[in-house]
């Protein structure tokens, strides 16, 4: 499920630029550990975007290494990243919803990419969307919903495969306050059942109402390490996600 030493994920040296323009990211080295909480902040422009983008590797480094779940993911063949990314759960700020599905249909959807049976797949959907509390709201379309519930099928949508890793890009940059706390504690709640999170954030109300987090910061394009996220492993083991945690 993860590395020899049990890492999730590790950098080494990495560095990206995009094109022939000076380097978007420098040196950037640490280790993702099961189970742990990790926030990735750093003013705007400072480059979380695109380290989150390495992470669920939609984008390779320039330079550097990158480790995934024991794996080199950098010299690995490009067809055999789908298998790694299925083991990602990503969350965008901007949702990315398919507009003509409903709540139910956009749930399925990786469900229905990976061959699960139309008979197997009700069950598992109808759960995790009761999980994020919308249960009523099954059949509803992305534009009927408000922001908050968009963004919570989203998170059903990413974590309904049962990630080893959940990664969110700004996830409360588009919902009112009370809404990112609710957000915040359904990741919180993942990552007690053993996912490991990600969640970048501007926001540094965010950083202090998950106490266990580790928080890794950016600073145009260098990291940096205020609570030990690069030297301490977390206190959570991680397990993988089981049907009977959303039921
Ligand atoms: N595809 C791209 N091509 C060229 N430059 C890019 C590309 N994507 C991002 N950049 C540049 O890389 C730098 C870091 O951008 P990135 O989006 O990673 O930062 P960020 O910390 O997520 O910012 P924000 O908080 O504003 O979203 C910026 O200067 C940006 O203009």
């Amino acid at each position: 499920m993860t590395g020899e030493g049990g890492e999730v994920v590790t950098f080494d040296n990495v560095g990206l630029r995009y094109g022939a323009d000076r380097e978007i990211l420098s040196d950037v080295s640490f280790t993702l550990h099961p189970g742990g909480f990790y926030f990735l902040t750093g003013a705007s422009g400072a480059g979380k975007t695109s380290m989150l983008k390495l992470l669920y590797l939609a984008q390779r480094p320039s330079r550097g290494a990158i480790r995934m779940f024991g794996t080199d993911v950098i010299t690995l063949p490009r067809e055999r990243l789908p298998l790694f990314r299925r083991r990602l759960g990503v969350v965008f700020q901007d949702f990315r919803l398919v507009s003509h599905l409903s709540a139910f249909d956009n749930v399925a959807l990786p469900l229905r990419v990976s061959g699960v049976r139309e008979s197997e797949l009700r069950q598992p959907v109808t759960d995790m969307l009761e999980w994020v509390g919308l249960a009523h709201r099954i059949d509803a379309r992305p534009a009927t919903l408000s922001g908050g519930e968009q963004q919570r099928v989203a998170i059903a949508r990413a974590v309904i495969g049962r990630p080893d890793m959940l990664v969110a890009d700004e996830p409360t940059g588009n919902v009112d306050p009370d809404m990112a706390l609710k957000l915040l504690r359904l990741f919180e709640a993942l990552n007690r059942l053993g996912t490991t999170v990600v969640v970048a954030t501007h926001d540094v109300h965010l950083l202090r109402k998950v106490p266990d987090s580790l928080i890794m910061r950016l600073d145009k394009g260098r990291l940096s390490d205020p609570t030990g996220a690069l030297r301490f492993p977390p206190r959570r083991e991680a397990r993988r996600l089981s049907e009977e945690d959303f039921a």
